[in-house]
């Protein structure tokens, strides 16, 4: 399998306390990696400087061998690697799918330079409705968006990140903010994206035992660095990860 996105000595310090510190990952195109870690570890600075949001203070990432260190995040989404919320700009008085429709209609416009016009306002649509089962949306289609509960509103914007068609999806903490009850459904769609199995997923998530079946390869950041990575199994195994972050010798509240 092909590494499809890496960093070799990532690094970034703000004023003097280092978020990042001496990352070399590889991701595995198709692979659907998990990025873990306690409070503060680093993990949504590691997606910061992966999707170009911050410029590392030393380290250099790589996408399908090209170095892009110094790309934009436009550069980067247009190159492939796409993150939810470059392209959350979820319009709160246009219905589900009209917000969808859009996404598409402006990533054709990017990609094929077309105009909008009539004549593809019906295959935009279909395009739309198609992603909006992905994320088992299609229910919600002529909602308006700010009447969505919080759970939907995040698998809205996964169906306007889906659109960008990037090749890389970055998910930084889907379920984030969300009830309890709310949580399966967005698995749900985590793992109907991943057994399209067209997508080099990443993903970053506080809890590990949400994500562990899923995962081909998982991730430990731990202050800053990579303590360990392997399959969930291997993970689960490591002493180092127990006693730094599974219950250990790790307290959360003092992070
Ligand atoms: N822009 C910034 N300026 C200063 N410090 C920052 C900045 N961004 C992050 N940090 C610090 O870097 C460290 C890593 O933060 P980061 O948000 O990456 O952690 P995290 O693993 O994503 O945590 P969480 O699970 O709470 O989201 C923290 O100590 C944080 O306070």
């Amino acid at each position: 399998m092909e590494t499809i996105l890496e960093s070799k000595g990532l690094s970034i310090a703000f004023g003097g306390h280092i978020a990042v510190n001496q990352i070399s990952i590889s991701i595995l195109e198709k692979q659907f990696t998990s990025v873990i870690g306690p409070n503060g570890a680093g993990k949504t600075t590691l997606f910061n400087l992966l999707s170009g949001q911050l410029s590392p203070t030393a380290g250099k990432i790589f996408f399908k061998g090209q170095d892009i260190t110094s790309f934009s995040p436009t550069d980067r989404a247009r190159l492939g690697i796409g993150r939810s919320f470059q392209i959350t700009n979820v319009f709160p008085n246009l219905t589900v799918l009209e917000n969808v429709r859009l996404a598409v209609q402006s990533q054709a416009k990017v990609r094929y330079q077309i105009f909008a016009h009539y004549k593809h306002y019906k295959q935009f649509e279909e395009k739309a409705l198609s992603l909006l089962e992905t994320v088992l949306l299609n229910n919600k289609a002529t909602v308006i968006a700010s009447n969505l509960a919080h759970g939907e509103k995040r698998k809205l914007e996964i169906a306007m990140l889906l659109a960008l068609e990037t090749e890389v999806l970055l998910l930084d903490e889907p379920t984030a903010g969300m009830s309890i009850e709310e949580v399966p459904a967005i698995l749900e769609v985590i793992k109907k994206i991943k057994e399209q199995g067209d997508r080099t997923i990443v993903l970053i998530e506080h809890k590990m035992d949400m994500i562990l079946d899923l995962s081909d390869e998982v991730m430990v950041l731990f202050h800053g660095e990579l303590l360990a990575r392997g399959t969930p199994a291997e993970i689960m195994d490591n002493e180092k990860v127990q006693s730094a972050y599974l219950g250990g010798s790790y307290d959360e509240h003092l992070a």
